[in-house]
């Protein structure tokens, strides 16, 4: 049973505080995405659990056994734990069996099955096998970093951004790859990004760590639908948010009317937070509101339509997200409606006025 659990992990580089009481559980056999932006600590984060640091207090729990704690100190080669770097690391003077049977244990080192047994669970032909890794492509090459991680069946993996050198393509390809593989060999694995696409389409759970805390860990669809407050609900995703008040029954008032409230609402005034495809856009005349269109950002896929709903000083701005084929023109008067429940927090006076704030630190794929 490899499942993992960080308690109150602190960390630090000399002076400088880096990871502060750090609560988290992994599950056995599942993947949790650790999504925060640079110079968060998810790379120190990895390290405490990997061995390559010592945590200044807390503990590091793998598999039901202390690693890291006070008075308790396992080195990484006794953890069990496979790495995959953000480079891959691969060794550029051994061929691709060579850097895979790098990771088998030294008996086995020679047994060229096992090799081409690594080779097709990440999705590489036996071709390979013989070719240096700088005749491989970006993805391929992170491919066999898998491979050589998996090679010992260690029961937890660990990525530290292995996706984030390659381009958009590759990136998803190399990502499903890596998660049916992981999949196949049942083991829990740990992966860190700054991506929130990635973390929440290749985790079970996403834990969301800003300035060395983790603000919530829950289900992708849990932490994007119930973030805990607006800063997590900006950092995983684009949010509308709108100024409004509290109304008995569980719902608020505001600029978009009076809309049901997801989980708790605070008492009085509120910022209310719904996401861009909550909003569809009708014909003029047909919606719940009228709008004008300000400006479109045509992706292909989709499109992000800015809005203002009323004038003058009242006018607010807010964004929809509308399929791609036909989105609307600049200058249009289109409907909207409102789906589904919003979230309520409480009101920040550094949000005046609320509507659409652009200063998300992990952009959307949009
Ligand atoms: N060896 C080190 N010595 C001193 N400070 C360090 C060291 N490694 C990291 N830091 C600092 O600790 C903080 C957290 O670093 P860490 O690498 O864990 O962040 P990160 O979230 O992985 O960032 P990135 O996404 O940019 O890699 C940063 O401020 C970084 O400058």
């Amino acid at each position: 049973m490899t499942d993992v659990q960080l308690r109150a992990v602190t960390a630090a580089y000399g002076r400088h505080d880096v990871l502060d009481e750090v609560n988290l559980v992994v599950p056995e056999g599942t993947t949790t995405a650790v999504l925060g932006g640079s110079g968060s600590g998810k790379t120190t984060l990895l390290r405490i659990i990997a061995g390559f640091m010592q945590p200044r207090s807390g503990e590091a729990v793998i598999g039901g056994r202390t690693v890291a704690g006070p008075g308790v100190w396992v080195p990484p080669e006794r953890r069990g734990v496979g790495y995959v770097r953000q480079e891959g690391g691969l060794f550029p003077h051994l061929s691709v069996a060579g850097n895979i049977a790098f990771g088998l244990p030294w008996p086995r080192r020679r047994h060229h099955d096992r090799v081409l047994e690594l080779l097709d669970l990440v999705g590489l032909p036996a071709e390979v096998a013989d070719r240096r890794p700088d005749q491989l492509s970006g993805g391929q090459q992170q491919r066999v970093a898998l491979a050589r991680a998996l090679a010992p069946r260690p029961g937890l993996v660990l990525l530290d951004e292995p996706f984030s050198s390659l381009d958009t393509t590759l990136r998803a390809t190399t990502r499903d790859a890596t998660a049916l593989a992981l999949r196949a060999t049942g083991a829990t694995a740990v992966l860190v990004t700054h991506d929130q696409d990635e973390a929440l389409s290749f985790a079970d759970q996403v834990a969301i760590l800003t300035s060395g805390r983790i603000r919530q860990a829950a289900a992708p669809r849990a932490i994007y639908r119930d973030p805990v407050d607006a800063d997590v609900a900006q950092f995983l995703g684009d949010a509308v948010f709108v100024p409004g008040e509290a109304a008995t029954d569980g719902c608020v008032t505001c600029p978009l009317g009076t809309l049901p409230v997801r989980g708790q609402s605070p008492r009085g005034a509120v910022d209310v937070m719904l996401r861009p495809e909550q909003i569809t856009l009708t014909p003029a005349g047909t919606g719940q509101l009228e709008a004008t269109v300000r400006h479109v950002s045509f992706f292909g896929h989709d499109a992000l339509v800015e809005l203002a709903l009323g004038d003058g000083a009242a006018e607010q701005r807010i964004r929809a997200r509308v399929v791609g084929l036909q989105p609307p023109e600049a200058g249009d008067r289109v409907g909207l409606d409102i789906v589904g429940p919003v979230r309520a927090f409480p009101s920040r006076p550094d949000r005046p006025g609320g509507g659409q704030r652009d200063e998300s630190p992990v952009p959307s794929s949009a």
